[in-house]
């Protein structure tokens, strides 16, 4: 790939002719299908910018003016002309991240892959230069139009197009895509934009033609003019936009560099805030994206570059497809069940009950914050609504779940999908702050399935609940084998005893391990290692880890010590809610919490973020091997250390 190989950074694009920005354009199209189809990542989208992102460098002086990408999964064109060939680690352990990195370019800023912040950030840039007197810099921000469906874009616009001496410059990435077409009327009022695209290729004919006779050629195109912008208004009425104070310049070919170069510039020099509709292809140039009726490749696995075909076929049911299943069963079952999406709808495993029931489905476009209230009046209109979404996603709209629905006692289901590590997408991504923000909402009852028979169990008894917001809370990826229970003790299924039977129901012992969700295996694993050192313990799974089960504490005081596990964070998490349990029981028996410890996790694979963490039964085995040893030391001379039974 010789221009590639060429391009050191955006300086070395400047010079570069038309011809040679096509060849460009080419060969970069031809690196990401080459490379993402190897590692994996949001192929889609970043043939979808190709053009766009050349010309943003060519036409701004980035890092000194600062481009900024909203979600940021379609930066890897930003990413090789900023200098970053290496993709072949991209998303894993030491190879680039899929988003903006702050420490990997000076070029990078927002490194938040959460949607619809960006127009905020440029907001706040563009005060910062105002204040500081930097008129001599630009803020540029890239948003997509689903990201436009979001709330907090709404809010930055209307203090963007407050101040029409601050220039911000907005570029709409109008794909017509979310994962699944864009959807609402801000996606309706953006296709009749693009409908006049026609009568800007007209107009600027005419301009060409009547440009060369000046005394004839103004005023006809002066008329010309106010026909299009009549044309416009009555075709394609643009107020949207220039009604809130922003100029509109546009629909713009996004994959026509010349004339996004051009529009660009006329932005650039504008003074004051300004959206470049640019018109892009998601997938673009590669069939196989193209042709991807689900979502145009927006994130692959490593797929045959050729064929667009998966390498590895999934090795069993993901958790999100035992989901999508039981969700039809109930559909069928209960016709006041209605199910939300916050445009991804594939992805979080409603497309199976949408099929089946498309007026009991809604999707409201990224916008989860809305989701969380239209779904308590969903609730309070009658309906049962079951709000899918990725654990992480959620924590915006945690004042909704509070106020809007748990204070209203409100019976709507929430089920966070990606829940745990998920690894490979950031910091941002992994869902390991939610049964740590969720255990402060008054009257919300959350569940942990530890396998897929729990999963369909515990959303049908979160289903019955109709007086309190519910959640069931479940990982990405391949579902486990089914961890059956031994026996139950209150709300809690035991997994494994290692010692005698004692007090009937095998209860107490040394150690009482109480394992979240899917850290079952985990816990049965640390039971058996510790029986190893004739340390005797009990497993159980507390299934509804939100409220504690009343019988945990008296449990837990027929121990001697006792262990938590769980993929969230420690803080504010699980262990947290027992310890506080067990200390407003009276149970004085120590507890060692094991979960994820409260940092930003650096994108790697799960795995081996989990063993970095020491989220893993062999580290935990030693660690708890240690504190029953020097229990053990403390007990008093002549005293055996025994179980408290
Ligand atoms: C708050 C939030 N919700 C959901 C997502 C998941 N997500 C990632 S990209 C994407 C679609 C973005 O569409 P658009 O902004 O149009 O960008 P495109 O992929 O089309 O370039 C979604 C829903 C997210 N990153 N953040
Ligand atoms: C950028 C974004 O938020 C999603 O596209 C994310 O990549 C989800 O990844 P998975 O659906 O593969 O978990
Ligand atoms: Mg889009």
């Amino acid at each position: 790939m010789g221009l590639l190989e060429s391009i050191r950074g955006p300086r070395d694009l400047k010079a570069l002719s038309p011809e040679q920005l096509t060849v460009l354009a080419g060969e970069i199209r031809e690196f990401l299908v080459d490379s993402v189809s190897r590692t994996g990542g949001h192929l889609g989208p970043n043939l979808g910018v190709v053009e766009l992102t050349l010309a943003l460098h060519r036409v701004f002086d980035s890092p000194h003016d600062k481009i900024l990408w909203d979600t940021g999964h379609q930066s890897y064109v930003h990413k090789i002309v900023t200098g970053r060939h290496d993709f072949a680690k991209l998303r894993q352990e030491g190879g680039l991240s899929g988003y903006p990195s702050q420490a990997e370019s000076e070029h990078d800023v927002i490194e938040n892959s959460h949607a619809s912040t960006v127009l905020s950030y440029a907001d706040g840039f563009a005060k910062a230069f105002q204040v500081r007197g930097l008129d001599d810099r630009h803020v540029v921000a890239v948003i997509g139009d689903g990201a436009l469906t979001g709330g907090m874009a709404w809010e930055a616009l209307n203090n963007i197009a407050a101040a029409k001496d601050r220039p911000v410059v907005i570029v709409v990435n109008d794909n017509e895509r979310s994962y699944a077409p864009t959807v609402g009327g801000l996606a309706n009022h953006l296709a009749t934009l693009r409908t006049t695209r026609g009568y800007e290729r007209f107009l600027d004919w005419g301009k060409g033609v009547l440009g060369r006779t000046p005394v004839v050629g103004q005023p006809v195109y002066d008329i010309l003019h106010g026909a299009k912008k009549g044309l416009k208004d009555f075709v394609a009425p643009q107020g949207l936009f220039e009604d809130l104070g922003l100029k509109y310049i546009g629909p713009v070919d996004g994959h026509d560099a010349e004339q996004m170069e051009q529009a660009l510039r006329k932005a650039k020099g504008f003074g004051g805030p300004v959206i470049v509709h640019a018109l892009t292809q998601k997938g673009r140039g590669y069939d196989p994206a193209r042709n991807d009726e689900a979502d145009q490749f927006h994130a692959v696995n490593p797929i045959h570059p050729e064929t667009g075909l998966p390498i590895a076929k999934a090795s069993g049911a993901s958790w999100t497809s035992v989901f999508a299943d039981e969700m039809v069963k109930v559909g069928a079952e209960r016709d006041d069940v209605v199910g939300i999406t916050a445009a991804m709808l594939i992805p979080v495993g409603l497309h199976k009950f949408a099929a089946a029931y498309p007026d009991r489905t809604f999707d409201v476009g990224i916008a989860e914050q809305h989701a969380v209230t239209s779904a308590a009046g969903l609730a309070l209109g009658g309906l049962h609504p079951v709000f899918a979404v990725y654990a992480t996603f959620l924590n915006r709209a945690f004042d909704q779940v509070l106020m809007d629905c748990a204070l209203h006692k409100c019976g709507v289901t929430f089920v966070l999908d990606r829940a745990g590590v998920t690894g490979f997408d950031g910091p941002s991504h992994n869902g390991m702050w939610d049964m740590s923000i969720l255990q402060v909402v008054p009257g919300l009852r959350l569940a942990a399935p530890r396998d897929a028979a729990q999963v369909r169990a515990q959303l049908r008894e979160a289903l019955d609940v109709d007086d309190a917001p519910t959640v069931v809370r479940f990982a990405k990826g391949t579902v486990g084998p089914e961890v059956p229970a031994v026996g139950r003790i209150g709300g809690m299924d035991v997994l494994r005893r290692t010692g005698p039977e004692r007090n009937g129901g095998g209860e107490g012992g040394d150690v009482l391990i109480v394992s979240v969700g899917t850290m079952a295996e985990a816990g049965i694993e640390i039971a058996e290692r510790l029986a190893d050192q004739g340390i005797v313990s009990t497993v159980v799974d507390p299934r509804w880890v939100k409220p504690v089960d009343p019988e945990l504490p008296k449990l837990a005081a027929r121990h001697r010590l006792v262990v938590t596990l769980e993929d969230n964070s420690r803080i504010g998490g699980v262990g947290s809610a027992i310890a506080q349990a067990m200390r407003d029981a009276g149970v004085d028996v120590p507890l060692r919490d094991f979960g994820i410890p409260p940092e930003f996790l650096d994108h790697a694979t799960p795995g081996s973020i989990l063993s970095r963490i020491g989220l893993n039964a062999q580290d935990i085995s030693l660690q708890v091997v240690g504190e029953v040893a020097r229990l053990a030391a403390d007990t008093p001379p002549g005293e055996t250390a025994k179980p408290v039974s």
